[in-house]
């Protein structure tokens, strides 16, 4: 397999994705926001809606994922085995499931899980003690974009559908780039856009009929669930995406497609 930053590994093949601009898709991505309004930052949108969703996350996350997130979290996490991590940062750690995986297969000394949202972060501390994993994982109110960390603190970070949330991604990057340790390694999972027939329909038929009538019908938020495809369409994927990790420093950028190309893992060093 290869280790350059734009072949992909699909189903044990190689090949290579054309080439965008770097610009354009972030400032897209910057400008989708879950409740289109004017006055309030995209941050403070994505806030108010994981504290309207928090108590339903979980259920619809493997509802509509039809389960198959658990097991994309699963192989992310496995990308650290052979680093051995002892000190952990889960980005946007949320509902804390791809930290509670990352517990399970690493078992580092301590994660610490930052988010924007009190609502999700009262969920995961909740989940915490029920496994009785306060000594190990501890959450913290925290925002990508300026980490309350010293630099090389940490020897790995992983983030788990965050990154499409930020509301500067290169910022986001570039402040976990600041605190992770040489040598350390990032894990991020997160949707991506399958290209070929007929996945793509069947994903945007199913992402853009299905999630949304379903979301709205359990978390009661008319918005999130039509957010979530259209956050998905601005991310700037694929190799626009691992040109941005080297932009601000990561060495070694990998994308690995899972799914016929509905998630990515991304994988850099510092
Ligand atoms: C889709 S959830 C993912 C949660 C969890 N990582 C998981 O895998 O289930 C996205 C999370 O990103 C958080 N988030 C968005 N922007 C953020 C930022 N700038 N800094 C920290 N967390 C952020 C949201 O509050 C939300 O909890």
């Amino acid at each position: 397999m290869s280790n350059s930053a734009d072949a992909i590994s699909v189903l044990g093949s190689d090949y290579s994705l054309p080439t965008f601009s770097l610009s354009l898709p972030c400032i897209m991505n910057q400008n989708i926001t879950p409740y289109q309004i004017e006055d309030a930052t995209k941050k403070e949108q994505v806030a108010d809606m994981f504290n309207n969703i928090s108590k339903t996350y979980d259920f619809l996350n493997h509802f509509l994922s039809l389960g198959i997130d658990v097991l994309w979290r699963k192989m992310a996490i496995k990308e650290l085995v052979s680093i051995h991590p002892r000190i952990m940062l889960d980005v946007a750690t949320g509902t804390g499931d791809f930290a509670f995986e990352a517990i399970k297969k690493l078992r580092p000394e301590k994660v610490i899980g930052v988010d924007i949202s009190e609502g999700m972060l009262e969920v995961a501390k909740k989940k915490i003690n029920e496994r009785g994993l306060s000594e190990v994982f501890t959450v913290q109110l925290g925002d990508s974009e300026g980490l309350h960390f010293e630099d090389n603190t940490f020897d790995a970070i992983t983030v788990a559908y965050g990154v499409r949330n930020f509301e500067h991604l290169e910022k986001g990057l570039s402040d976990m780039f600041r605190v992770l340790k040489p040598n350390g390694k990032i894990v991020v999972l997160e949707f991506s856009k399958p290209r070929v027939f007929p996945v793509k329909q069947l994903y945007n038929f199913y992402f853009k009929q299905i999630t949304p009538f379903f979301g709205k019908l359990f978390s009661k938020d008319s918005r999130a669930y039509t957010y979530l495809p259209e956050s998905v369409a601005a991310f700037p994927d694929g190799k626009d995406f691992t040109d941005l990790m080297q932009k601000v420093g990561f060495k070694s950028t990998k994308q690995r497609i899972l799914t016929f190309g509905i998630s990515s893992i991304y994988t850099g060093t510092k």
